[in-house]
């Protein structure tokens, strides 16, 4: 899956991580870019993201992924960070119920800043800590089907399902984005027959950019 270093990047997809303090995000993003983790996190403070560049259907995407405080008083940001996002890990710990029960109002935040076709996970991190489980995968899954996402258990500290994770968002986004230029090629003019029979647009400035950098801190 991994991508070798220097090869050309055809798609940069922006996802953002959002879920309460210590739930595990800064974790999360850890393991899947740099496959690190550590017991002594700090909460973060302000914006950050890192990019892990995979290969999706023979094509090159870089991810882009976003993560921000959970505590409302680090938070610098709200419209930025959602803007341009094509993906969202909804992040809750199985041993924190409160974390879960919060998980409607980050829904709402998310929806209504980001754009209608936005894929979601729910994730539900720290799944090696079944001892301390207080929330069931039932009542996960649940909740996601009601709401369409995705859902997944995750451990950043074991390493499992956190690929998965990602790879499924990613996947789902790059077949939206592919339809959306099938479609677009298909009727140029807006009025043509389309391919997919479902016309679906694709938020955000351009899902296909250069190598380029862009703005903001990394770290
Ligand atoms: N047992 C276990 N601990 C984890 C896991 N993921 C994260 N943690 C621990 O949970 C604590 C919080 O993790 P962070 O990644 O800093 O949490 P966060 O959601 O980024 O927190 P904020 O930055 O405050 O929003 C740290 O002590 C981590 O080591 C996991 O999968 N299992």
């Amino acid at each position: 899956m991994a991508a070798a270093a220097g090869d050309k990047v055809d798609y940069v997809f922006k996802v953002v991580l959002i879920g309460d303090s210590a739930v595990g995000k800064s974790q999360i993003l850890a393991r899947f870019a740099r496959n690190e983790f550590s017991l002594d996190s700090k909460a973060t403070i302000g914006v950050e993201f890192q990019t892990r560049t995979l290969v999706i259907q023979h094509k090159s995407v870089k991810a882009q992924i976003w993560d921000t405080a959970g505590q409302e008083r680090y938070r610098a940001v709200t419209s930025a960070y959602y803007r341009g996002a094509l993906g969202a890990m909804l992040v809750y710990d199985i041993t924190k119920r409160q974390s879960f029960d919060h998980i409607p109002r980050w829904l709402e935040e998310l929806r209504s800043h980001a754009d209608k076709n936005l894929v979601i996970m729910l994730i539900g991190n720290k799944s090696d800590l079944e001892d301390q489980r207080s929330v069931s995968t039932e009542d996960a899954k649940e909740f996601a089907q009601k709401e369409g996402l995705f859902f997944l258990e995750t451990s950043a500290m074991q390493a499992t399902n956190v690929d998965s994770a990602f790879i499924t968002v990613l996947t789902e986004v790059f077949q939206i984005v592919n339809k959306k230029t099938l479609v677009s090629e298909s009727q140029p003019d807006g009025n043509g027959p389309t391919l997919s029979g479902k016309k679906i647009i694709v938020p955000g400035p351009a899902q296909e950019i250069p190598k380029s950098k862009t703005c903001c801190s990394s770290s």
